[in-house]
C-alpha cells in the first residue's frame, strides 16, 4: 500500500530565511506521525504547504497522489486539516460554522445535517451547538476547528496542536478519537507535548531550524536517552562549537 502523504525535498524560503529546508518523509494509512520541534523549527510552515496554504519554494508534497500544487481540489477532497489557532468566522454559530464547512465541502440537506450532527457528536460539541465561537473557551474553539476537519471522512488528516489548550480530560478524549481513527486514515499531529507522542504516535519526526534530525518510533527515539525530554533537548538544542 503507497503512502497517503508524500512530502518529497519539501523547501520554504521567507526572503533569505529558510524556514523548512528539504524536508521528505511518507506517512501510510494506519501511521500517526508526531512532529516534534522547538518554537519556530518548520512544523506549522510544513503543514500549512501540505494543506495549500502556503506554496513551497521548491520541492512537493502529496496527499492520495495527488500534487497540492498542480491538483489542489482532489488533493484537498482527500484532507481535513487543523490550522493552530481558532476557526476563523468567531462571530458564527458553532452549528452554522460547521454547516457552512460542509456545504463548502459540497454536502446539502440532510447529509449535511447529518455529518455537522456526527462531527459536532465525536468532538462533544453538542451542548454550545447554538453559541457564537467568539464566546466559547480557547478548549472548545480548538474543537469546533478539529469538527472542521473532520467533516467530509477524509483519508488524510494534518492536525496543528489538536490537544493545545484543552484541559486533561479534553485531551483524553481527542486522543482518544485519534486513536480510534488511525487504522483508517494517515495521520500527522503537531505538539509539543512528549507523552502525547508516546501515547498516541506510532512515529515520531523531530525537526529543528527547518531540518528533519530523527525520525523514528517514539520507542526507539525514547531508547536514545535517559527520558524522552532528554533525548528531545539533545537533539534540537543548538550545539557549543569547541
Ligand atoms: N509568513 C512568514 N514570513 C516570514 N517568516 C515566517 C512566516 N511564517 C513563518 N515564518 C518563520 O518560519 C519559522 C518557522 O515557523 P513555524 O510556524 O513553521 O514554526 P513551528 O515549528 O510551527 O513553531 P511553533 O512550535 O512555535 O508553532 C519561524 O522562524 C517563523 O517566524
Amino acid at each position: 500500500m503507497s503512502a497517503l502523504i508524500e512530502i518529497d525535498r519539501l523547501s520554504k524560503r521567507f526572503g533569505a530565511f529558510t524556514a523548512v529546508d528539504d524536508v521528505s518523509f511518507s506517512v501510510a494509512k494506519g501511521e500517526v506521525l508526531g512532529f516534534l520541534g522547538p518554537n519556530g523549527a518548520g512544523k506549522s510552515t510544513t503543514m500549512k504547504m501540505l494543506a495549500g496554504f502556503v506554496t513551497p519554494s521548491s520541492g512537493t508534497a502529496r496527499i492520495c497522489g495527488e500534487d497540492v500544487v498542480d491538483r489542489p481540489v482532489p488533493a484537498k477532497r482527500n484532507l481535513g486539516y487543523l490550522p493552530e489557532g481558532a476557526p476563523t468566522y468567531p462571530e458564527m454559530t458553532v452549528s452554522g460554522f460547521l454547516a457552512f464547512a460542509a456545504r463548502v465541502r459540497g454536502f446539502r440537506g440532510s447529509e449535511m445535517r447529518d455529518r455537522v450532527a456526527h462531527a459536532m457528536s465525536l468532538t462533544t460539541l453538542e451542548g454550545v451547538r447554538l453559541q457564537p465561537i467568539e464566546t466559547l473557551s480557547k478548549g472548545f474553539k480548538r474543537r469546533v476547528g478539529l469538527a472542521q476537519s473532520l467533516l467530509h471522512d477524509p483519508q488524510v488528516l494534518v492536525l496543528d496542536e489538536p490537544t493545545d489548550g484543552l484541559d486533561p480530560n479534553q485531551k483524553h478524549e481527542v486522543r482518544r478519537l485519534i486513536e480510534q481513527m488511525a487504522p483508517s486514515k494517515a495521520i500527522i499531529i503537531s505538539t509539543h507535548i512528549l507523552e502525547e507522542v508516546s501515547a498516541i504516535c506510532t512515529r515520531a519526526i523531530v525537526i529543528a531550524r527547518g531540518k528533519v534530525l530523527a525520525d523514528a518510533t517514539p520507542k526507539e527515539l525514547s531508547y536514545r536517552g535517559p527520558t524522552l525530554d532528554a533525548v528531545f533537548r539533545d537533539l534540537t538544542m543548538p550545539k557549543e562549537s569547541a
